[in-house]
């Protein structure tokens, strides 16, 4: 998916569009007449101009079909040979076309659509959303054609950037038909939801201070259990190059065993054995702390830090789980949960993140939501993260190709930045450093430096190569997308 718009991307649910449109003070023959030019010219965009071509307008019941019947008009008089069809009505096969444009349901879609065939590999133009698709998921409702573009009114809707959204909507323009939506959604930081772009990494990075010193964006790490030393270390070298000042490892403990490496050898609890950390990181004992069970009881020393990322090759149980616990009481700091910190907490970590007064960040995938929350995020993605938020008082980053990040207010920030190739081990790890070290930099909203933080994430993994990429390729990425957006 491709996106042409820059700057603040307000996103809507079909809902808030609809109070939008019922709030406009303009009469909708109007709003209409507005939506059908800017479909028609998207279309000659497409045909490569109007005298001679071909399409066919398939135009439903409601206002999107009407959107498409003003555009077959507009089309005609330049010279178009248009056909229209009901949303029911078979299209011919045997016509020549050269676009086809799909204006049978928009936001008004209540029950599943399945469009006719299509004559042949013609390009589609979709009006709103491609019709079949559910306007706040993404998730199928009927079976959509896949759209070559889609022109869609006022704002993004979810639904296009979700699910299934964005394999079927293709490239996706917002057409500005003289509708506000800030009443319905606000603006700036205080948007209910907006996707995530270049623009905002560019206002939002924070940037360290000329006069800033290393301890002015220290992370702590803890992670990097024996075997699991990689995660750590993909996590440390990340935060460096997002620009932490001071990167702290600890390992968590083994305590009163002594534990296998996956090379077999016998290693003692907290340490780092053969960990292949950055040579700037600063590697400490937990049980230096003070703890008799080798987790701390103060954290005294580290309160100097900005933020803690904890989980990246964490290993799971009892005592990691207490440990976890402990740490969220201990630190006025923000901490960012991640990997195995997530893996079995269940109630007893999110009650540890309600309790906190400082900035706590969740970052699940769909197998660590449903180990949090007991069930499946389901399709419905923005309402899955928003109730992860609203139960932990935490700011939830769900992981996916499209990556949705709640509030415990209610807001909500989208990243679509990065694709498959962020498929692979380890890159989580990577996500987790990025976000540690943005939350040590910055005292701006939360929510936005975590959003920020993934879409920064996901850009930088677009420099890399198409195929065998790994996370390891990934920090350095990350400090020459920085480079780029942060100027
Ligand atoms: N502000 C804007 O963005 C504007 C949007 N416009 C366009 O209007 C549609 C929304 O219009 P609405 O009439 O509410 O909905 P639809 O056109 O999607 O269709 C509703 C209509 O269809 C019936 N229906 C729903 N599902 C099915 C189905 N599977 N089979 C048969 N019939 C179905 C339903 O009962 C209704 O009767 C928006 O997407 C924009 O394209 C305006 O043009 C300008 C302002």
């Amino acid at each position: 998916m491709e996106w042409q718009t820059l700057g603040v991307e307000p996103v809507l649910t079909p809902d808030e569009m609809a109070a939008v449109d019922a709030a406009a003070s303009e009469r909708m023959g109007d709003l209409v007449q507005r939506a059908g030019g800017a479909v028609a010219r998207s279309a000659l965009g497409l045909l490569g101009g109007g005298y001679g071509r071909r399409a066919h307008v398939v135009a439903g019941p409601g206002n999107n079909g009407a959107d498409g019947r003003v555009a077959a008009e507009l089309l005609r008089r330049r010279g178009v040979r248009v056909s229209i069809g009901d949303h029911a009505d078979s299209i011919p096969a045997d016509a020549a076309l050269d676009l086809v444009i799909d204006a049978a349901f928009g936001t008004g879609l209540s029950r599943p659509y399945a469009p006719p065939d299509l004559p042949g590999d013609v390009p589609v133009l979709a009006v709103d959303i491609p019709s079949g698709l559910d306007g706040r998921t993404g998730g199928f409702c009927g079976a959509p054609w896949r759209a070559t573009a889609t022109i869609t009114f006022a704002a993004l809707k979810s639904g296009l950037l979700l699910g299934h959204g964005p394999e079927f909507c293709g490239r996706v323009e917002v057409a500005d038909i003289g509708l506000s939506v800030e009443a319905e959604v606000g603006t700036g930081d205080h948007l209910t939801r907006a996707l995530i772009t270049n623009g905002d990494v560019g206002r939002c990075w924070p940037r360290r201070a000329a006069d800033a010193h290393k301890w002015m964006s220290a992370v702590w790490i803890i992670g990097g259990a024996p075997g699991m030393t990689g995660a750590a270390a993909l996590t440390a070298e990340a935060a460096g190059r997002a620009g932490a000042g001071y990167v702290l490892v600890s390992a968590p403990p083994t305590v009163g065993s002594r534990s296998s490496t996956d090379d077999g050898r016998d290693v003692a609890g907290g340490h780092l054995p053969g960990a292949p950390l950055p040579v700037e990181t600063v590697v400490r004992s937990l049980a230096a702390t003070g703890g008799v069970d080798g987790w701390p009881h103060t954290v005294a020393d580290e309160q100097r830090v900005g933020a803690l990322v904890i989980g990246n090759g964490l290993g799971c149980g009892t005592l990691v789980l207490d440990g976890v616990v402990r740490l969220l009481a201990l630190s006025d700091a923000a901490v960012v949960l991640d990997a195995d910190a997530l893996g079995a907490g269940g109630a007893r970590l999110l009650d540890a993140c309600a309790h906190r007064r400082a900035t706590t960040v969740l970052t699940p995938h769909d197998g660590e939501y449903e180990a949090l929350m007991g069930e499946a995020p389901g399709d419905d993605r923005l309402a899955a993260a928003a109730r992860l938020a609203e139960r932990s008082g935490a700011i939830a980053l769900l992981k996916g190709p499209t990556t949705v990040v709640a509030a415990p207010d209610g807001r909500v920030r989208l990243s679509s930045a990065g694709d498959q190739r962020l498929a692979t081990a380890g890159t989580g790890d990577v996500l987790a450093g990025v976000i540690g070290a943005a939350l040590a930099l910055g005292e701006g909203d939360a929510l936005t430096t975590v959003a920020v933080a993934a879409h920064v994430h996901g850009t930088a993994a677009m420099g890399g190569p198409a195929t065998g990429f790994r996370a390891g390729d990934l920090p350095k990425l990350v400090g020459a997308a920085l480079d780029d957006l942060v100027r």
